[in-house]
């Protein structure tokens, strides 16, 4: 069936639609990755999201048994230029349209997706819906005005009560503030005790797991509509190693007393370079995220900047003058993209080890 997307500058694309069948509202984002459709469907931080892929042939290696990011997707829509019918590969279990359509995942197929990516280059990240051709351009310019965007993106998609993934070493307590697998992967593969906890579990809920190190997971929406969440990770901050990722780095830069703000159009993709500034070494990184710690709200605070995005010079690093604690605006666990940054990891286990040897009453003799 034919469908539209209309967005809130007036601009329509006509394409076919697959996978749901519903009409959806929604923020369109679009990614970069040439692979890794999968990673991009199941990451919760696209929840209620219309993701476009710039990439144009989508769904061709299909949907594998390995590659999830979550359990449920929570993605609003994908919006692609061509869906591949026929996937290949040794991996695939079904095709991208069988997918969508268990998930209740609205798709829209025969997009000019470049045309769509410039438009959203120029203006900004734009509001925009799919919906039936009879659907007037007027009608649905009323009705995206008065749809709001959602903002309790994070209550929807955290864990509701606490789990826990054993292991014989350090005890991560990991905030889910909708985590992607991966990083539960890092912190599993290198033997952590990880508990996982919902987004507004209390400083001492945390602190009564007797965590070695803290994590803040990446997550959907604007950081500001979070603030239990500040709450916590300010009365953590000293208490505890801390390491944030993407909304979990936003997180601790509002905990640490900065401001975020929205981008134009945010950085999603698989081959973002960040400058790590001390040693002046490239990580080529995979990015999703749409809002920014910003630059002018650092002045005087114990924070400071560790890496930078080359191609913009947005702040992708943070770390506390005086306390354990960083965290970085990029994906360290990849998943999908490169790998260069799961050094990060390595950094937080040793910076755990370090507080552990000193804070240790026991001493060895
Ligand atoms: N991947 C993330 O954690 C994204 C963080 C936040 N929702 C943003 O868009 O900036």
């Amino acid at each position: 069936m034919k469908k539209q997307l209309l967005l809130e500058d007036g601009s329509v694309f006509i394409g076919e639609a697959f996978g749901d069948q519903r009409d959806i509202v929604g923020e369109v984002v679009f990614n970069t990755g040439m692979t890794g459709y999968q990673e991009i469907l199941s990451d919760p931080s696209y929840c209620a999201q219309l993701v476009t892929l710039t990439y144009p042939l989508i769904g061709n290696y299909g949907i594998n048994r390995d590659d999830f990011e979550s359990i449920s997707p929570s993605v609003g829509a994908l919006i692609v230029k061509e869906a591949a019918l026929h996937p290949s590969n040794w991996r695939n279990e079904e095709t991208l349209d069988s997918f969508l359509k268990a998930k209740s995942i609205p798709g829209l197929s025969g997009i000019d997706t470049r045309r769509l990516t410039r438009l959203i280059r120029q203006h900004g990240t734009l509001k925009g819906m799919i919906c039936p051709l009879e659907t007037s351009v007027e009608d649905g310019m009323a009705l995206l005005k008065e749809t709001p965007l959602p903002t309790k993106q994070v209550r929807e998609v955290s864990t509701r009560s606490s789990y826990s993934a054993p292991g014989r070493g350090d005890r991560v307590v990991l905030i889910d503030y909708g985590m992607k697998h991966g990083i539960l992967r890092e912190l599993t593969a290198r033997g952590c005790d990880v508990v996982v906890v919902p987004f507004n579990a209390t400083v001492e809920e945390v602190l009564r797991l007797h965590p070695d190190g803290v994590m803040l997971s990446n997550g959907p929406g604007n950081p500001e509509d979070v603030p239990e969440a500040v709450e916590t990770v300010k009365a953590l901050i000293g208490k505890v190693p801390l390491f944030g990722i993407c909304l979990g780095h936003q997180l601790f830069a509002l905990a640490a007393g900065a401001r975020t703000t929205k981008m134009k159009f945010g950085h999603r993709g698989s081959n973002h370079p960040v400058q790590d500034l001390k040693t002046g070494k490239v990580d080529i990184t995979s990015q999703n995220h749409g809002y920014t710690v910003e630059e002018s709200s650092l002045d005087g605070l114990n924070i400071e900047v560790t890496h930078r995005a080359l191609n913009d010079g947005t702040i992708e690093g943070l770390r506390h003058k005086h306390e354990r604690a960083f965290s970085v605006q990029y994906h360290p666990e990849a998943s999908p993209g490169p790998e260069d940054a799961n050094h990060l990891f390595e950094t937080f286990m040793e910076m755990i080890q370090t507080h552990k040897e000193e804070t240790s009453h026991v001493k060895a003799y």
